[in-house]
């Protein structure tokens, strides 16, 4: 495997200020964080006690009366331990459970509320599926169990040290053979688990991502008859991460197996030894006991510190990775120019000086420049060659990649793009439905105009006789993307979508595609209607039967208005 390079200051910067992101989140936690302390120091204290504990409780075993306020403690003692150890499990689990689910919230609400040209970059995010199950959880865990563990474990072993000395100071170098052995096993476990498991998210996040755009597009892996190929690639990435888990078992295995021995040894010296001292009235049979035992959790102790720090050094990762993929989404934003919350007042569309960049294309523009005046109710073909910028410009005129300072400019109706109040209609080039209702899907964040509305934009594209036809009608659920409806059918719907609200603009993105002769006849239609209505209409396509139904056309090659 490469050696991991190591980090650059910025990643040290960005693993610090991700770290203290999710420290907030489990200050969030405090009240049940501050009981569930509580409840850690009770059965810490319980299980510190217990070995000296159960040495007197066989000391005193030996003699002819028992001691009954021992064995009250005793079990007063056992009682402390066993509820300490529930109440904490069951707060730590609750606090962790709504660590996670915030943290979705987060991650959900980052990717939602995105600027798409970032997250067009799919290549360098990693795969939501792979943030929201494993490093949410992971990062969650790594604030609330895996600290209380690391709190339990280092004053588990520095307890033990002080009770060995306590109890036999003699006794006590055979013991501390145990303490070296685990702190080295401790750094050479927790380097190797680390880099082990560094790799195998990765490779778990490469196979996510094959996975989920493989079965997106299922039809085409079986049109190319390429289903054994993918089996075989799918397969070798989890024989990969198999391989790599392996190491870690490996490393944590080899870790806790020189353990045990460790431990076995000591204990054997000890045992001798200590029964040499107990032959010589030096210490009794009970101490003895304790002694070993204290020896054994100072082991547990040692190992459970090496864990803990593994586990929270893989849940800053996971942060680091979590805040990175959030911070990425958002990042557009901030450059963003401030704009006005005016309403467009006609359908004008205004583009000057517009030059944009896709930010993982750092060296080509996709658009250049680019000046374009559109009166309102004018009706414009906007045609080029594939890639030569039509779609981001339309894009970026229906307020969907927001413009740095200094990019140009965009005006619908006098407005600065992006204002609150949706202008602009738009039918994507691949448009998707969502599995809602047909009625919910039409008027999808305007529910609120009604079925008239939503019967007036379906008339228009001619959706509604197909639609009756439905069992459920305007009611019937479409499936997930629209899967229970044809290519067409969906087309239909959602260039009604559209034009809910009549908004000044709509932008139709390759209209014709999947649309019969019907279909055609439909948008010939809707051009028409719109030129009644004076509704300004930007139509992306390459149909020249199309271009001619417009009133003018704009061509882009390479980003520039040619
Ligand atoms: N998400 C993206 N990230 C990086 N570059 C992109 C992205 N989307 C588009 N581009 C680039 O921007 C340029 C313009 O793309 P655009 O989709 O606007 O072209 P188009 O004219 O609509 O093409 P088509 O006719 O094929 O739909 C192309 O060079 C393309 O490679």
């Amino acid at each position: 495997m490469a050696k991991k390079p190591k980090k650059t200051p910025e990643e040290k910067a960005a693993a610090k200020v991700a770290k203290s992101r999710l420290f907030k989140r489990a200050r969030e936690e405090w009240v049940t964080l501050s009981f569930a302390s509580v409840a850690f120091v009770a059965s810490t204290y319980a299980n510190a006690s217990l070995p000296k504990m159960l040495g007197r409780l066989l000391d005193d075993s030996s003699s002819s009366k028992p001691d009954t306020a021992l064995w009250t403690k005793a079990a007063t003692l056992f009682c402390i331990g066993g509820l300490g150890s529930m109440v904490r499990t069951a707060l730590l689990s609750q606090a962790e459970t709504r660590i996670i689910a915030k943290m979705k919230n987060e991650v959900y609400t980052g990717l939602i509320t995105a600027d798409l040209s970032t997250t067009y970059d799919k290549d360098t995010l990693p795969s939501t599926t792979l943030v929201l199950h494993t490093l949410v959880p992971t990062a969650a865990h790594s604030v609330t169990s895996t600290l209380v563990s690391l709190f339990r474990s280092t004053s588990g072993t520095f307890n033990g040290m002080y009770m060995l000395f306590s109890i036999s100071p003699q006794l006590t170098m055979y013991s501390g053979i145990v303490v070296p052995c685990v702190g080295v096993g401790s750094v050479v476990l927790s380097k190797l688990k680390k880099k082990y498991k560094a790799a195998q998210t990765e490779v778990e996040d490469e196979a996510n991502k094959l996975s989920e755009e493989r079965l997106m597009n299922l039809p085409l892996v079986k049109l190319s008859n390429t289903e054994e190929q993918e089996k075989a690639a799918y397969a070798d990435l989890m024989a990969k991460t198999t391989k790599l888990s392996k190491k870690t078992s490996i490393a944590e295995g080899l870790f806790l197996g020189t353990m045990f021995s460790a431990t076995g040894f000591v204990l054997g010296g000890v045992m001798r030894a200590g029964g040499k001292l107990c032959k010589e009235g030096k210490l009794t049979p009970g101490q003895l006991t304790s002694y070993a035992t204290y020896t054994a959790l100072l082991g547990a102790g040692a190992a459970g510190v090496a864990k803990a720090m593994s586990e929270f050094g893989a849940g800053v990762d996971a942060a680091v990775k979590i805040y990175g993929l959030i911070d990425k989404c958002q990042s557009n934003k901030d450059k963003t120019a401030s704009k006005t919350s005016a309403k467009p007042k006609d359908g004008s569309v205004i583009v000057k000086n517009l030059t944009f960049k896709y930010p993982s294309s750092s060296s080509t523009n996709a658009l250049s420049n680019v000046s374009l005046n559109i009166e309102s109710g004018e009706i414009v073909a906007i045609i080029g060659e594939n890639g030569s910028g039509k779609t981001t410009l339309t894009s970026i005129i229906a307020g969907l990649y927001p413009l740095p300072s200094g990019a140009g400019s965009v005006t619908v109706g006098g407005a600065d793009v992006g204002v609150s109040d949706c202008c602009v209609g738009v039918v994507p080039q691949n448009s998707s439905l969502l599995d809602l209702s047909v009625f919910e899907n039409v008027m999808y964040g305007k529910e609120e105009m009604g079925m008239e509305e939503c019967r007036r934009v379906c008339d228009m594209v001619g959706a509604t006789k197909f639609v009756e036809k439905l069992e459920g009608g305007f009611k019937a659920k479409v499936g997930r993307g629209g899967c229970k409806l044809s290519g067409g059918q969906r087309q239909r719907l959602a260039l009604a979508r559209a034009f809910v609200g009549a908004p000044p603009v709509v932008i139709l993105d390759e209209p014709n595609t999947h649309l019969d002769e019907a279909g055609e006849g439909a948008i010939k239609d809707t051009l028409a209607s719109c030129k009644k209505n004076g509704t300004t209409l930007l139509v992306v396509t390459h149909q020249e039967d199309t271009v001619k139904l417009c009133g003018r056309s704009v061509k882009l090659e390479g980003g520039v208005i040619s």
